[in-house]
Parts: C-alpha cells; sequence; structure tokens
C-alpha cells in the first residue's frame, strides 16, 4: 500500500491579498503538476478538511497590527487553542504539513502568525514536511518565497500522490523556452490588433452626480477640496539594458498559470452606472437590515450606514487634513466598547474603474457568470462570491483590488497576450531570476493596474477570466471609533485624507476610503457607507477605572484613545469613583494646526480623566521632536505608572512611530536595572506585559 497522501490541501490566512494570490496560484500549479489539490481560507479550514482528511497540508499566512492574525484566521486560530480535543486530533495529528510566512522586518514580531501557527500545529502532532519559509515584505517577498516553493514542488512527488501523465505533460511544458502557443497564432493571424499606445489615450473622467441627499453638518469646512475625476495613467520606462528583445532568448522565465475561471458574459445587461446611489447592498438581497447580534454583519454582508455629520478636525496650517465622519448605526444595535473598530467597504473610483473596462475592451453593463472551470474544487478559488450575479462595473468597482502589488504570474499572464515581441520579452524577461533587479525597480514604483496596461501597451487582448484570476478581492479599511454615542446610535471615526505624490512615477496618489469619504460628504454620493464590526477587538482601557494607564498617540493615532477617555469618564461617574492616573502623550507637526480632539482633551484634563497631557510638535522650536523623546523624557513616570502600579501602557501610530517608542519603553525598563536580565530580560518582560493586556499597540503602516 502507498504511503502517499491522496491529495494537497493549501490554506490561507490573508488581510490584504498577498497570501491569498500565492495560494492560488500554488493550488492552480498543483493541479496542473497533476496533484488533487483545494484551496481554502483557513477559517473554513475545518469544515473542508472533512473532504479531505488524509491531506499534505501547505498554509500561507501573513501577519497584520502588531503580530496579530489575519481577520480570515481568527477563528481557525481560536478552533486550533479551544476546539474539542478528538476533533483536533483527527484533523492535525500525524499531518504533513509546511508554513509559508508572509511579514515585514520592519514590524516588531516577525512572521509571528505563521511561527505560532507551525508551533502550535506540532504541538497538536502535526509534523512538518519542509521548514518554514519567512517572506519579508520589505526586502521583497520573492527572495524567500521562490527557493521555498521550489523546493515545496521538489518534495511533492514523494509525499502525494500524483497524475503521471499529467506530470510528464508540466514537464514538457516547463521544458520548453517560452510558451509558444500565442506567438504561433500571431504569426499566422491578421487580426491582432494593431500595437496602441494607450499612455497616449485620455482616460474617461467621470463627473460624479450632484445629490440631492440629506446635507451633513458641518461645523468647519476649511477648504476647497479637488476631488479628483481623472487619472491618467503612467508608463513605467524600462531601460532596456540587459532585457532581451526576443522571447526566445529568455531563459527561466515563470511558467504560464493554467487558466481556472470561466466567464460568461450573459445576455442580460443592468444599468449599474449610478454611483450615487449605495447600489452595492442590491448585490446582498440576503443582508439583515437590522439585527440583534451586530456580528452577524460580515465584508460579505454589510450595514448600511448613513453619515449624519462632519467636520474637518485640522486647521488651514496643517500638511493633511483630518476629517471626522459620524455615522448612524441605530440598527447595527450594538453597544460599541471603546477601542472598536468598523471595517468600510469603500468601493473603487468610477475615474480608475471606467477606463480599465475601456482598455479591457468590457461593456460596464453586462452582467457576468463567473464559475470555477470544468474539474475546478477549490473552494477558495472564486475571486468573490455574492448571492447575485453582478455586471462587469459591480465586479470592479465593488469587488476588485485595482491596486494590486506586482506578481510574478500576473506578468506571466500579460506576456501571453502581449502582441509586441519587445514587449512580451521583457514581460517575461521580469518574470525571470536574471529580471530580478528589474522586477524589484518596477514592484518598488507600486504601479497601479492601469499604470501597468500603460507600461504594455500591446496587450490589448487580456481576457477577463485571466484578469480575475490574478486580482484579489478589494479589502475593507478598518478605522477605530473615536466618539460613542450608544443611546443615539452614533459612532465617530476620524482619519487623514491620504493624498500624495507616488516619488518614482510623481503621480497623484489617493488613499481609496479616505478619499471616498470625503467626496461623500462633499455631495458625491448618498451618503451611505456600507461598514461591519471588526469582531474580537482587545484593544480597550483596563476594566478597572482606578488603573493607571499611559496613552502614546501620534496623528490620527489619538482616535482610540479619545474613545477610551470618554470610557472611562462614564465609568468613573457612574460608580462614584476617581479615575486612576492617565499619562497621555500626543505626538503632531503643529501646535494649532493639528491639534486633532484638542478642546475634548482639554475638557477631559479640566475633569481630571486625564491627569497629565504631553503635546509633542516636530514641526515646532523647542520641547521634544517625537512622541519617543517624550516617553523617554518622563520615563520615571512610565516605569513609575506601568513597572511599579501594574499600570497599562497603550500605543497607537504608525509602524515607525511604533517601533521608535517600544524602543523607548525598552530603555526606560532596561535603565537602572529596573527589569534584570539585560537585553533578554527587558524583551521577556515587555512579551510578558503584552500576554497580560498591560502592553498594547494598534499599528498601521
Ligand atoms: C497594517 C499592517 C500591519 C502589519 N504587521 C506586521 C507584523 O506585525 N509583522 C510582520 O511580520 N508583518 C506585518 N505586516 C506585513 C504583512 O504581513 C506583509 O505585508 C504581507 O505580505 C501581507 O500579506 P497579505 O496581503 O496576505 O495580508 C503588516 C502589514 C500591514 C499593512
Amino acid at each position: 500500500m502507498s504511503d502517499l497522501a491522496p491529495s494537497l490541501l493549501i490554506a490561507y490566512g490573508s488581510q490584504t491579498g498577498n497570501a491569498e494570490s500565492i495560494s492560488k496560484h500554488l493550488h492552480e500549479e498543483a493541479l496542473a503538476r497533476g496533484y488533487a489539490s483545494t484551496v481554502t481560507v483557513l477559517d473554513d479550514y475545518e469544515q473542508v478538511e472533512q473532504n479531505h482528511p488524509n491531506a499534505v497540508l501547505v498554509i500561507v499566512i501573513s501577519t497584520t497590527g502588531d503580530g496579530d492574525f489575519p481577520d480570515n484566521t481568527q477563528k481557525f486560530f481560536r478552533w486550533t487553542r479551544r476546539g474539542a480535543k478528538d476533533k483536533l486530533a483527527a484533523a492535525f495529528n500525524a499531518r504533513k504539513f509546511a508554513v509559508l510566512a508572509l511579514g515585514d522586518t520592519n514590524y516588531t514580531n516577525f512572521c509571528q502568525t505563521g511561527k505560532r501557527i507551525e508551533r502550535r500545529l506540532i504541538e497538536l502532532g502535526a509534523v512538518t514536511f519542509q521548514p518554514k519559509g519567512l517572506a519579508d515584505d520589505a526586502t521583497g517577498l520573492e527572495a524567500v518565497i521562490d527557493p521555498w516553493v521550489a523546493n515545496m514542488w521538489s518534495l511533492l512527488p514523494s509525499l502525494v500522490v500524483c497524475d503521471q501523465e499529467k506530470a510528464r505533460r508540466f514537464a514538457d511544458r516547463a521544458a520548453a523556452p517560452t510558451s509558444s502557443i500565442l506567438k504561433k497564432q500571431k504569426l499566422d493571424d491578421n487580426k491582432v490588433e494593431e500595437k496602441k499606445d494607450t499612455a497616449t489615450e485620455t482616460p474617461v473622467a467621470v463627473i460624479p452626480p450632484a445629490t440631492t441627499a440629506t446635507a451633513a453638518t458641518t461645523v468647519s469646512d476649511p477648504m476647497d477640496i479637488d476631488i479628483p475625476l481623472h487619472y491618467t495613467p503612467y508608463k513605467f520606462p524600462i531601460s532596456l539594458t540587459g532585457v532581451p528583445t526576443s522571447s526566445d532568448q529568455v531563459t527561466g522565465a515563470a511558467l504560464l498559470p493554467t487558466e481556472y475561471l470561466s466567464i460568461t458574459p450573459t445576455q442580460s445587461t443592468r444599468s449599474p452606472l449610478d454611483s450615487s446611489k449605495a447600489s452595492l447592498f442590491h448585490l446582498f438581497p440576503n443582508t439583515p437590515s437590522s439585527s440583534t447580534d451586530p456580528f452577524t454583519y460580515t465584508p460579505s454582508t454589510l450595514f448600511a450606514s448613513k453619515i449624519v455629520g462632519h467636520r474637518y478636525l485640522t486647521g488651514d496650517k496643517a500638511l493633511k487634513r483630518v476629517l471626522e465622519v459620524t455615522l448612524d448605526v441605530k440598527g447595527l444595535n450594538w453597544t460599541v466598547p471603546a477601542g472598536a473598530v468598523v471595517g468600510i467597504a469603500a468601493p473603487n473610483p468610477d475615474f480608475v474603474v471606467l477606463p480599465l473596462l475601456k482598455r479591457l475592451g468590457i461593456e460596464a453593463e453586462t452582467v457576468l457568470d463567473v464559475k470555477l472551470g470544468a474539474g475546478e474544487t477549490g473552494v477558495g478559488a472564486l475571486p468573490f462570491v455574492t448571492d447575485a450575479p453582478y455586471t462587469a462595473y459591480e465586479a470592479f468597482r465593488y469587488f476588485l483590488d485595482l491596486n494590486p502589488p506586482l506578481r510574478k504570474p500576473f506578468l506571466r499572464i500579460m506576456a501571453e497576450y502581449a502582441s509586441d515581441e519587445a514587449e512580451r520579452a521583457a514581460l517575461l524577461f521580469l518574470t525571470s531570476t536574471a529580471g530580478a533587479a528589474l522586477f524589484k525597480s518596477l514592484k518598488q514604483a507600486n504601479l497601479s493596474l492601469a499604470d501597468l496596461f500603460a507600461t504594455f501597451p500591446s496587450v490589448t487582448s487580456l481576457p477577463l477570466s485571466r484578469l480575475l484570476e490574478s486580482l484579489t478581492r478589494l479589502q475593507p479599511r478598518f478605522y477605530s471609533i473615536s466618539r460613542i454615542n450608544n443611546a443615539l446610535g452614533t459612532i465617530s471615526i476620524a482619519f487623514n485624507i491620504v493624498e500624495y505624490t507616488n516619488p518614482i512615477t510623481q503621480q497623484p496618489v489617493v488613499g481609496l476610503c479616505s478619499t471616498w469619504l470625503e467626496s461623500l460628504v462633499k455631495g458625491a454620493g448618498d451618503m451611505i457607507v456600507p461598514l461591519y464590526p471588526k469582531p474580537n477587538v482587545v484593544f480597550g482601557p483596563p476594566a478597572d477605572v482606578e488603573t493607571p494607564m499611559v496613552l502614546v498617540a501620534a496623528g490620527t493615532g489619538i482616535t482610540p484613545f479619545l474613545s477610551f477617555l470618554q470610557a472611562r469618564a462614564e465609568a468613573a461617574a457612574a460608580a462614584g469613583k476617581t479615575p486612576g492616573e492617565t499619562v497621555l502623550f500626543h505626538g503632531r507637526r503643529f501646535v494649532e494646526a493639528d491639534r486633532i480632539y484638542g478642546s475634548e482633551i482639554d475638557a477631559y484634563v479640566a475633569a481630571g480623566v486625564v491627569t497629565r497631557f504631553v503635546e509633542v510638535q516636530s514641526r515646532e522650536e523647542g520641547g521634544f521632536k517625537y512622541v519617543q523623546d517624550a516617553v523617554l523624557g518622563e520615563g520615571n513616570d512610565v516605569w513609575r505608572i506601568v513597572g511599579e502600579q501594574k499600570g497599562s501602557l497603550f500605543v497607537c501610530g504608525g509602524v515607525e512611530m511604533a517601533r521608535d517608542v517600544h524602543a523607548a519603553v525598552g530603555k526606560i525598563c532596561g535603565d537602572a536595572g529596573r527589569v534584570e536580565g539585560g537585553d533578554v530580560g527587558v524583551k521577556n518582560y515587555l512579551k510578558a506585559l503584552t500576554a497580560e493586556g498591560r502592553y498594547l499597540k494598534e499599528i498601521w503602516s
């Protein structure tokens, strides 16, 4: 009897789509190599595994937040810790598995989730068939992923049953210098379109229609805002040094991913173009309009909240505008706790969607029938699942990430459809090992999909199925709630309007969600914001209002702390207690212009809820420059509160700031022998504080 497992099961956990995309491509390649393969999101693992009890398991998982599990793995990880012993044993005992972890060394907890999952599965009796891969986004994921995956393919024949005929065909394809199917076709096909340089094409500019929807209460509206209406795609100048001009000269190009989606444009059309309406909701007919359980709402059953107020929190001198938006969430029936977070599903802007559809030759109004190809079984392989069939416009506007990170499998697919030989060669070269430096320079330019098509204008006939296979789902954007009114059923969020110039392409870049929300308050839509409450948020103030705490924020990192202070003031008043000592550090650029929630904090200071407010300005003379300098400067107090009085320390803001504050706190702990054991002692001490929930961070990149 063979010891080989009957199949391969690829399970992913992904916050922004990288692990998802990698897993789907692994799955497709596994099928092409002759393995019976299934791909699933980790949260569905328990159910999917029952149909594949003896499969070899490959886990691809990213780390998010501050060493946290992606949202679509939380259920899985909880189950591995607290699930029924017999079920866990059945699922994992003697299971052969390997972990490919994605992370970024800019974060303190590099690839933490991959490490934890591997450790936990080993505890449950599973056995690794190759060491985990730790891929680093800071230096380029491919440097680790490519050899890790190559090693996996070399080991799988001794682990999983393989269809030898398919394996042989695959080996033949791999041995061919490049896929020549399209090339041959082109030689005989006079109908191939003339090369068109779309970089010079004028993109369609869509002017959002004016609305008569209820106007928001504008407290202050300091300036006229230009809402972007169009985007001119950027053609990346590829340096031709060392780049082969003919595809025959390219060696070691990536293999063409197998096609797995079947997309049929149906005869029906639906006019989808009224983007002033929250048309997203007709795609989710089963979504309850209200529910007694707020967590019924998820990324695929969104709640329709309504903007009922807005104001700018920054002054004219500020370099970035901070907008506060107040949303009616009564129907959620959610008693919102301090520190709560909502995920907002912002659509792609029409000025990106419509030119892209035009570029691909797709009618926006056509209803699509999207299915897995014949013989496909992977439950996680569909790019999105909704209750209703949708139009091309809806798919592009609401469901697809149109700014994906540059990925080699997609470049390989583009090469297949490039009608210009030099472009085809360049695209193939980009996927090869020899093209690594060029790939890196293109990746660093953060090109959008539109830029990529402008860079390779001869890719004109890319089928929709190929594009959808390569794109991942548009992810919700998360916002900490700053102000809560549970009686009225409203919440407020405050955020920077993201706008900057891409340093490499010099193109303007705008944030998807922040600019969309701003456009709504400027009258570009019907003020409906699809959202859901993020479950399992642990970032909240200590339960006992007398526990002292230190809060460290930079910029809009102040937002969750507003809710902490509000909760503390209310709980102290209700219990007739004096709130514990609270030191709040807030870093910003300018004293006045960036004093986000300044008057609210002044009121908390006056009421004794904030006992010390340390304001730090990086662009003003005098005082501490950065918040980490202030934390270090106030080290004695920080230690007294956290170390001696067993208080709590919370940090919220960007990743660099959190790293620098972490270093400052480490120094405070190590100074004067406060924590013994040198660097290792301090590291373990801070780890223990985190485990106790007394040192928590909310971080974004
Ligand atoms: C907000 C945010 C937080 C992150 N936190 C961590 C972290 O704590 N540790 C780490 O190793 N990587 C961290 N990363 C890096 C991601 O794991 C990495 O970019 C990965 O490629 C993302 O994969 P995904 O798209 O499948 O989620 C973070 C990335 C973001 C955007």
